[in-house]
């Protein structure tokens, strides 16, 4: 018999069913599969799969589970109530949720009298007897219910007796779970706090007496409290604390926060938020240190950008870019960062820029094997140069490959693998059915042997990177696993028409690492070039010096 601990909460990710509500994403049945096996192995003991009788993906999904099954997580379905005057047992919704085969079932119902009316077009007693008939049937039929209670807040703020009344035919009806939905996100953290604990004393588990009771197995008793809400006042993180401080045991919310409209509580904040500062026991220590990859994992499986900014999970989370920051944060970690980066695993950044210091410098510097310290005679003229060159347009932020050949060249130990002595680029201005429109030739040293190439490309910037690589590749073979991945152009100063300086970013990849170098210049194309041959310098320095650490 293990007593349950009292911070013990159950996480519910609804990201499969609520987060697909999220406008702009979409996904397939395997990319569902693959996103329930890493909520499976972060340690999430609730996943909802989707609403079978809602679309064939949904029926197909629990179907594939069943052939390779989570390992620690109930996977759940989700459906409303019966409609109003039919038989629970005549609802085909309710027969598909029977067919998924799960253990758990969700089932949200009315809680708010002007949906009942307006929505629902029924009575206030019907719909109580929706909400009691459906959950007996699913009962009757072996499921265990976790009840839905939707629009719980706005419900009970309008008429708390007949929302009560709601909840009441829940539990009476086998509910085990009553979650209370902020279903439009319009409430308030203190709203949130009075509602939840009024509810929570109602069903007599508050914690003074959830420590006397002999609780099993994490079994407590029925029916516990939990919460669902979502982010239209960008409050879905604190109402759900606010929950869980009030008695909450359950915490519904979705990875990266997709979900309906602006979103439903991240999970992702949510769980450091409960586990490393209000002391509650969600996920092993080992998976909380997963959830910056999980975070990245479903960003890539749904086909959206990361956010970059995210809280605990976001690349720039742990980023450091003013140099005041950048000091104390090497001396001691504790003056800018609320939490250790890698408890969510995540990691510390040094970002590079104007608003660098000698510290940005010497940390930067570190990480590429090279120790600097504040009074070696380069260190403020690499400072320096980079603060000149962001004035003109420059930015290392973004391309840190450009500055770190910057810190070589100043440290005179910048390896010149090669000398572009000229280039000329033609484009065809002729519309042709072929891609092919531009033509570069290319002048180039290698080890005082002079080459002259030529190439074409479908615009100039490829042209002339492909005249590079073709020049060089007899001398480095490397090269020709190094590709061109991203190319992106800026006009710096628009109001000089087509006098504006441009800055080009150019990333280069070799299959296992991606740099990006920068250029600019008047000329489009000369900024271009400038990235171009740095990021091919920069490819052949990683080669080169892959196991090397160099000291000055
Ligand atoms: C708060 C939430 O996020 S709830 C989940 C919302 N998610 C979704 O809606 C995604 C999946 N939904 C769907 O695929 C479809 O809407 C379906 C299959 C569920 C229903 O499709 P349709 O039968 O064509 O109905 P439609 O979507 O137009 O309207 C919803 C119906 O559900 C009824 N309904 C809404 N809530 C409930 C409830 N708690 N209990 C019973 N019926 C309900 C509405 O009254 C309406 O019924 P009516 O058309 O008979 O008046
Ligand atoms: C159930 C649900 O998704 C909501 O009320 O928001």
């Amino acid at each position: 018999m293990t007593k349950t601990p009292s911070n013990k909460l159950w996480l519910y990710d609804t990201t499969l069913r609520d987060g697909t509500q999220r406008e702009g994403l979409s996904v397939s049945i395997e990319d569902k599969l693959r996103i329930a096996h890493k909520l499976d192995e972060l340690g999430i003991p609730f996943i909802e799969g989707g609403w079978p009788g809602a679309n064939p993906k949904d029926v197909q999904f629990f179907w594939q589970l069943r052939e390779n099954p989570l390992k620690q997580a109930e996977v759940v379905p989700f459906c409303s109530t019966r409609r109003p005057h039919t038989k629970a047992g005549d609802e085909p919704m309710l027969q598909a949720i029977l067919a998924a085969g799960t253990r758990w079932v969700t089932i949200f119902g009315k809680s708010w009298d002007l949906h009942v009316t307006a929505g629902l077009k029924t009575s206030l007693e019907e719909n109580l007897a929706m909400i009691g008939d459906t959950i007996e049937y699913l009962r009757s039929q072996g499921r265990r219910v976790i009840y839905d209670a939707e629009h719980w807040f706005d419900g009970y703020k309008q008429n708390p007796d007949y929302a009560l009344q709601t909840l009441k035919a829940a539990v009476t009806a086998g509910a085990e779970w009553l979650v209370l939905c902020d279903t439009n996100g319009g409430t308030l953290p203190h709203e949130v706090s009075q509602i939840v604990s009024v509810v929570v004393k109602g069903t007599g588990n508050t914690e003074e007496t959830l420590s006397q009771l002999p609780i099993t197995n994490y079994q407590l008793p029925i029916p516990q409290i939990g919460i669902h809400t979502h982010n239209d006042s960008e409050m879905a993180v604190a109402n759900a604390l606010a929950a869980v401080m009030a008695g909450a045991k359950m915490v519904q919310g979705t990875i990266n926060g997709y979900g309906e409209r602006c979103g439903n509580a991240n999970l992702c904040s949510v769980i450091p938020n409960l586990q490393l500062k209000l002391g509650y026991s969600c996920i092993g220590e080992h998976q909380l240190n997963q959830l910056t990859e999980a975070s990245r994992f479903v960003s890539e499986v749904v086909n959206l950008a990361p956010d970059e900014h995210a809280p605990f999970v976001g690349l720039s989370a742990f980023a450091h870019k003013g140099g005041i920051h950048v000091s104390a944060v090497e001396r001691n970690p504790l003056t800018y960062e609320h939490i250790q980066p890698e408890l969510v695993g995540n990691q510390r950044r040094i970002v590079i820029s104007e608003q660098s210091g000698l510290s940005n410098v010497l940390a930067k510097a570190k990480t590429c094997g090279i120790e600097l310290d504040k009074d070696h005679p380069q260190a403020r003229q690499i400072l320096q140069r980079m603060k000149e060159l962001e004035s003109e347009g420059y930015q290392f932020e973004a391309a840190e490959a450009s500055f770190i050949l910057l810190m070589y060249e100043a440290l005179s130990c910048r390896q010149q693998f090669f000398e572009v002595q000229g280039f000329q680029v033609h484009c065809d201005l002729v519309e042709v059915k072929e891609t092919t429109n531009s033509l570069a030739t290319v002048k180039v040293a290698v080890n005082g042997k002079n080459i002259l190439e030529a190439a074409e490309g479908n615009g100039p910037v490829a042209a002339l990177d492909a005249a590079l690589r073709k020049a060089l590749v007899n001398f480095y073979p490397q090269i020709a696993d190094f590709e061109l991945t991203d190319y992106k152009v800026r006009i710096l100063n628009g109001n000089t028409g087509t006098s504006a300086k441009t800055r080009a970013l150019v990333e280069s990849g070799n299959g296992q690492q991606r740099w990006t170098t920068v250029g600019v210049s008047s000329n489009i194309l000369e900024a271009s070039y400038q990235a171009v041959v740095e990021g091919l310098e920069y490819g052949l320095l990683l080669h080169f010096q892959a196991e090397k650490t160099l000291k000055v």
